[in-house]
Formats: C-alpha cells, sequence, structure tokens
C-alpha cells in the first residue's frame, strides 16, 4: 500500500508539472476532452446495456418491429461509439506528443545544464543509461499514464453506473436456491465485489515480482546495447587488438543476463496469464449461474438475464481493472523508479555543483589564475593532489610534468569546474574565457566548419575564417571540405584532430587555454610549429601545457610538477637546469 501511494506521489511529481507549463493550455485542453470522450463512451456504455433488455425480449417474443427499431438504434449507438472512439485515440496521441516533447526538452535541459551530464557520471551508476531515460521511457511514462490514467477514470465511472443497475437489476431478478427466493438485496453487485475483490487479491500475490524483473529487464536491455554501442565506436581498436573473441563473450554474458531474466518474466506472466485468462472466461458464466435459476424459474425474462449479464461483465470488468492492467502498471512502476531516479540524480548534480568542495571564487586582483589551499579527491575521497598559493598569470607558458595518475587531468578538470571533489579555492580574474584541450578533442558528427567551431554556432565563424585556421593548423586539404558531412572523430588520424583542435582554439582565442596533451600524437617537429602557431596568434594567452616531451620545454617558460609527497602529490615550481631554447 505504501508502495502504491508513493508511486503515486512520484508519479504526481513527474506528472504534473508539464500541466502547469507553458504549454498547459493545450495539454489541459487535450486532457478534458479526453476525459469527456471516456464519459461519453460510459454513457454509450449503458444505453448498450439497456439495449440488450428490449432487443433480446424483442427476439424472445418475435416481435419484428422492436426487433427491427433496435437494429437501426444499434446502428447509431455504434455509430457514434466509433466516432468517439476515433478522436479519443487521435486526441490521446496528441496530447501525448505534446506532453512527451516538453518533457524531453526539459530532461534535455536539465542533463545539458552546466556540467550535470558529466557530474551524474561521477556520482556512479544512480542514473545508469539517461539516453534511455530521456528516450524510451519519458515515452512510456506518458503512453502508460495517460492508459492506465484512462483506464482507471473509465472502470471508476462504469463501477458507479453500473452498480446501480445491477442493483436494481437484484431486485428484479432475486437470487433463487432451490426454488425459494433468496432476499438479499444487491446480491448481484456483492457476488461481483467478491468475485472481483478474489481476483485482485490473487493477480497481485502472482504477479507482484514482475514490477521488480520488469525493471531489471529494461536495465540489461540498456546495457546490452550500451555495449553494442561502445563496441561499434571502437570497431579499429578491437578489429586491431583481435578483441572480436574478447568482445563476443562480454556481449554474450550480457545477453545472457537479458535472457536469464526475461525467463523469469516468461515464468512469472505463464503464470499470470493462466490465472488472467480462467478469471476472465469464468467471469462469462458466472453471472449466469447466479440468474440463471431466477430464469428458469420464470422469474425474469431472457432480456433481463442478458441485460444483468452485461451489466455484471461491466462491473466486475471495472473491478477487474487491476487485474486486466497488472503488467502495465508493473512495467509502468518500474518507469517512475527510473524517471523518479533520473530526476534524484539531476538534483543531486545540481545540488553537488551547488555546493562544490572546491570553491571557485573572482580574483581579487590582477589577472592570474590563483591555487589556493586546494586538495582534489577522488570521488571516494582518497587525497589525490594539492597546490597551495599556484598562480598561473599573464603572459606565462607553463608545462606541468608528474607521474601518471598524479591528479594532471584532474587538476585542469577542477579549473574548468567540472570536479567538484575536495577543498580550498580556484581563484579565476572576472570575465575570464578558458578552454581545455584534451588528447582526444570531440568533433560532433556533421559539417566539418561546425565540428571545428564547436561549441560556437556555424556562423559566429566565416568560412573563410575557419579556411585560414585549418591551413595554418597544416591541413590545407580539409579547407576545402568544411561543408562536408562525417564523423570527424572516427575518420580523421588523431594527429589530424589534434591539430583541427588546435584551429578551435586559435578562432575562439581563449584568455587562458589548457592544453592536456593536446598535442602528443604529433611528430616533434610537427609539434613546434603548432606551438610557434599559438604563440603568433594568441600573445594573449596564457598557456598552461601537460606533457611529458623535453622538447615541449623550449615553448615554456614555466616548469611546474606533481611530485609525491606523503599520500598524494603536490604541484610545485620546478627550476630549470637548461634555459629555454628559443623559438
Ligand atoms: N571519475 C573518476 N573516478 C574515480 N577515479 C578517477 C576518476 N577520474 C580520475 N580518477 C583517478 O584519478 C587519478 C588521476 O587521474 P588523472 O587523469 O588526473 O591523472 P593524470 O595525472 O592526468 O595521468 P596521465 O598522465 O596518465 O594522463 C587516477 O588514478 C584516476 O584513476
Amino acid at each position: 500500500m505504501t508502495n502504491i501511494r508513493s508511486t503515486l506521489a512520484t508519479v504526481w511529481r513527474i506528472a504534473v508539472p508539464y500541466f502547469k507549463s507553458e504549454d498547459r493550455r493545450m495539454g489541459r485542453i487535450l486532457l478534458a476532452t479526453v476525459v469527456v470522450i471516456e464519459l461519453a463512451v460510459v454513457g454509450l456504455a449503458v444505453l448498450f446495456n439497456r439495449w440488450n433488455n428490449v432487443f433480446y425480449n424483442a427476439l424472445q417474443e418475435r416481435d419484428y418491429n422492436v426487433f427491427a427499431y433496435q437494429l437501426g438504434y444499434f446502428c447509431v449507438l455504434a455509430a457514434i461509439f466509433i466516432a468517439l472512439k476515433v478522436y479519443q485515440l487521435y486526441l490521446n496521441q496528441w496530447l501525448q506528443i505534446r506532453w512527451r516533447r516538453w518533457m524531453t526538452e526539459r530532461y534535455l535541459g536539465e542533463w545539458l545544464h552546466d556540467s550535470n551530464h558529466y557530474q551524474m557520471q561521477l556520482q556512479g551508476d544512480a542514473a545508469d543509461n539517461p539516453d534511455q531515460r530521456i528516450a524510451e521511457d519519458t515515452q512510456m511514462f506518458v503512453e502508460r499514464t495517460l492508459l492506465l490514467g484512462i483506464g482507471l477514470l473509465n472502470s471508476v465511472v462504469t463501477l458507479a453506473s453500473f452498480v446501480v443497475i445491477l442493483w436494481g437489476l437484484s431486485n428484479e431478478a432475486p437470487l433463487h436456491v432451490f426454488g425459494q427466493d433468496v432476499p438479499i438485496p444487491g446480491y448481484l453487485v456483492w457476488g461481483a465485489l467478491i468475485y472481483a475483490t478474489i481476483g485482485t487479491a490473487l493477480t497481485h500475490w502472482i504477479g507482484s515480482p514482475l514490477a521488480d524483473l520488469n525493471f531489471r529487464q529494461q536495465r540489461f536491455e540498456a546495457d546490452f546495447r550500451f555495449n553494442l554501442v561502445r563496441a561499434r565506436e571502437n570497431s579499429e581498436q578491437i578489429a586491431l587488438l583481435r578483441g572480436e573473441t574478447a568482445e563476443r563473450g562480454k556481449l554474450s554474458s550480457r545477453f545472457g543476463l537479458v535472457a536469464d531474466n526475461f525467463m523469469r518474466i516468461m515464468s512469472r506472466t505463464k503464470k499470470l496469464t493462466a490465472f488472467t485468462a480462467s478469471y476472465s472466461q469464468a467471469s462469462i458464466i458466472f453471472p449466469y449461474i447466479l440468474v440463471a435459476p431466477a430464469y428458469f424459474a420464470q422469474r425474469v425474462q431472457l432480456g433481463g438475464l442478458m441485460q444483468t449479464a452485461s451489466a455484471f461483465n461491466s462491473v466486475q470488468d471495472s473491478l477487474s481493472f487491476f487485474v486486466t492492467a497488472y503488467r502495465t502498471l508493473a512495467e509502468w512502476q518500474s518507469v517512475v523508479a527510473r524517471l523518479d531516479g533520473f530526476e534524484a540524480s539531476i538534483r543531486n548534480a545540481t545540488a553537488q555543483r551547488a555546493n562544490p568542495g572546491i570553491s571557485r571564487v573572482v580574483a581579487q586582483s590582477g589577472d592570474a589564475i590563483g591555487l589556493d589551499d586546494l586538495e582534489l579527491t577522488l570521488p571516494a575521497g582518497q587525497p589525490l593532489m594539492r597546490a597551495d598559493d599556484f598562480r598561473i598569470s599573464g603572459k606565462q607558458r607553463t608545462l606541468i610534468a608528474g607521474p601518471s595518475g598524479s591528479g594532471k587531468s584532474t587538476l585542469f578538470r577542477a579549473i574548468a569546474g567540472i570536479w567538484p571533489f575536495g577543498s580550498g579555492a580556484i581563484a579565476i580574474p572576472a570575465g575570464a574565457t578558458i578552454m581545455m584541450l584534451p588528447q582526444r578533442p570531440y568533433f560532433p558528427v556533421g559539417e566539418l566548419h561546425a565540428a571545428i567551431v564547436y561549441p560556437s554556432e556555424t556562423a559566429a565563424f566565416s568560412a573563410a575564417q575557419v579556411a585560414e585556421v585549418v591551413k595554418d593548423v597544416g591541413l590545407p586539404a580539409l579547407a576545402d571540405r568544411l561543408g562536408e558531412h562525417g564523423h570527424w572523430n572516427r575518420t580523421l588520424s588523431l594527429g589530424e584532430q589534434q591539430r583541427l583542435g588546435v584551429a578551435r582554439a586559435l578562432l575562439h582565442a581563449p584568455n587562458y587555454l589548457f592544453l592536456d596533451e593536446a598535442t602528443a600524437s604529433l611528430d616533434e617537429p610537427s609539434e613546434a610549429a603548432l606551438y610557434r602557431l599559438l604563440d603568433q596568434k594568441l600573445p594573449d594567452t596564457t598557456i598552461v601545457s601537460i606533457g611529458h616531451r623535453s622538447t615541449l620545454n623550449a615553448f615554456h617558460d614555466r616548469d611546474a610538477v606533481l611530485g609525491r609527497s606523503g599520500d598524494s602529490f603536490t604541484l610545485q615550481d620546478k627550476v630549470r637546469t637548461v634555459a629555454p631554447a628559443q623559438s
């Protein structure tokens, strides 16, 4: 019960914002129309039920005129019913797509707000596969919520209408046992109630593990898909390493989890279907068993019997809403749990960013980035590196070295403001622009021009400007292909990608440029040429590099090193033994 209540509270929290959003007018109109149509459908069902009485009586009495009239009447009701059903579905789908669009936009906005997406990854697997949350779960949530909500409404209204009818019919056709009338007011209603309660309780008992199994199924499916995508993205590496067998083993074992869980779902669904199918078959004859004695005792006519059976089925159907919707409910519960987890993970990431261990402050004076009493830790809290009273100033070019894993890249992440774990302060000059160039620059799939100027809009730089920097970085052949579409991370060599990374930096001309082994795939003369180019084109930019080659010394006038001290590393200046060579 608490479970159902907390699921409903979560559904409310996830669903309501749309109906208060800027699209609320249309959303509410569509929802209201769908609800009104549903009520009209129930109204029609009541008319159909009455029709049963008159129609079957006409048949029993061989009254052709009434029979013909009732056929015509049926056609009118059926035509209205068809029109209502068609528009109900159409408007329901219209509401679904508007609602889903709004939710998708909202999730995309929150997931891609600042570095939320990265923070969520750092938090662990609380929000595994956000792509599945945004693409699949929102679709399922909207669809299932409407399906179940409208279904529930139908059941409640049907129940209310038919309970009244069934109560009246109970009086017309009293319970007849062994030739005696047994005066139980509304016995047909009680019969339906007991029947449906037993059915619901048994369904819940048999089907309750399904919610959890479905939740896991979605997760295993998503993991399997994710690993397939990873294999596709790294296909070259896998081919070069002859990793196909390993990859196949890994994928097979992931699919093994999918299949094993599916077998459990199958076995549970089999039991549930055996029960629900028997239950619904039994419901067809159950009302006849209740009313037949009265019919054979001639206390009720055929029309009354047929109307009772149909009313009983309607009441029983609506009371058994839970039985028939169980599978959908179980899936819906998993979708709600996943979206809830996703929203919680976004909230955590936002809170984490709002209260980072490391404070990013505006530098009080000068144009230096300052690291004060800074300690970076790993997500689990182990100390990683320290830096205190360390300034990166002016037009200085600083080269940072240190052993692998000493926290060089993490220091860059902290300066960029995306690494929240640790303490101390990073002071950034007011209005300073910072750009990070990693070893593997990211290029969105699409036009080369757009890929180079990313994350700016294509129009921010003219084709001539882009062509010029592309030539400057030594890729004249690409300057003619700016309009070409491609998956540049896959088709260009790493060295070419690094040259384009530098081209991107030249276009954006940041105040601070951090190069994390951003030229490490190039040969030394090419690397030297790129550094000379940066010097020449970005004379006012402060450059900080991470690199291991001694030849980089020539392009930097300050050396810093992350040296081991105790259980972590400390960033310190290193005195040069050889003066920097002239570039
Ligand atoms: N998201 C993360 N979760 C847990 N540990 C992490 C995470 N990111 C980095 N680390 C750990 O932090 C340590 C420092 O990583 P970092 O990438 O900063 O090293 P680095 O000095 O740049 O190394 P290299 O010279 O090899 O590039 C490593 O031991 C790494 O495993």
